[in-house]
């Protein structure tokens, strides 16, 4: 079992000596939010990011999760993808397949990766009416608050200067509240053009882990866990869950400011 050297509550996160500590305790909580989705309502919705997030899944390809985990009940989508064709470096997509999704046997049509032929408003809008088509065929829940989906589990990472999906800091896409997936053009984080999941849809999920390693989002993380509340908070910091629970993976590193 992964040990972990802090647990807090209020608000919650963990932090591990380091990413291997962290990466066998995000297998162990991904796999049981699978298990209790999959027994409750025969589907998991799982919502994944880019960059070193992939990578901290690895652990799921591994015994026993590879095994016991039920796989063909998953359904995988982007809380953002960066807008270029499915083969390019830069895809997320290709990113979670390259590195999770080829390993694991989830249903190709589970899979739902942008139209790489259209423009980042035309994905944008397409993402959403996929989204929209789940809700009719139940494998995608309505929150019963606001009529956002509620996806059952999403998995971020955070970037240094705080952002979220491609929700970054004093951009207006941070108040978007009618959309459910919008898109950018100007990302400071290259490549410029993507598509997102807004707020409404990030904070009606069931469970989030935001995992965070590393000292260059030490910063960020103190910032956005911290008790000072601040009339500009970064993006990671209006991560709020009314109907739902997050929880911070951190290593040491990235939780090198919270004390003292
Ligand atoms: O488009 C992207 O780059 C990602 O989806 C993005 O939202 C990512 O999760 C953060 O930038 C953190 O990235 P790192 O984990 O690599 O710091």
């Amino acid at each position: 079992m992964a040990e972990a050297l802090i647990k807090s509550e209020n608000p919650k996160y963990i932090v591990f000596k380091g990413e291997e500590e962290l990466s066998k305790s995000l297998a162990k909580y991904t796999a049981d939010l699978s298990e209790k989705f999959v027994r409750e309502r025969g589907a998991f919705t799982v919502v994944l990011s880019g960059g070193s997030l992939i990578e901290s899944l690895r652990k799921l390809l591994e015994a026993p999760y590879v095994d016991t985990v039920e796989w063909a009940r998953w359904h995988v989508f982007w809380v953002d993808e960066r807008v270029v064709k499915k083969d390019h470096p830069d895809s997320n997509y290709k990113l979670a397949f390259d590195g999770f999704l080829s390993k694991v046997p989830i249903p190709p049509g589970h899979v739902y990766a942008i139209n790489d032929a259209l423009s980042p408003e035309g994905a944008a809008d397409d993402y959403e009416a996929c989204l929209r088509q789940l809700v009719k065929t139940e494998v995608l829940e309505l929150s019963k608050d606001n009529g956002f989906p509620k996806f059952d589990l999403m998995l971020l990472g955070m970037g240094p200067d705080g952002h979220v999906a491609s929700l970054f800091p004093g951009h207006a896409l941070v108040k978007e509240n009618r959309r459910w997936v919008t898109f950018i053009k100007d990302s400071p984080k290259p490549p410029p053009q993507r598509i997102t999941f807004t707020f409404p849809v990030i904070n009606s999920s069931s469970y989030i882990a935001q995992v965070v390693c590393g000292s260059n989002e030490a910063a960020a993380v103190h910032n956005a866990l911290g008790t000072e509340k601040t009339s500009d908070p970064l993006p990671a910091a209006m991560v709020i869950l009314k109907d739902g629970e997050l929880t911070w993976f951190l290593d040491e590193a990235a939780a090198s400011l919270l004390q003292g």
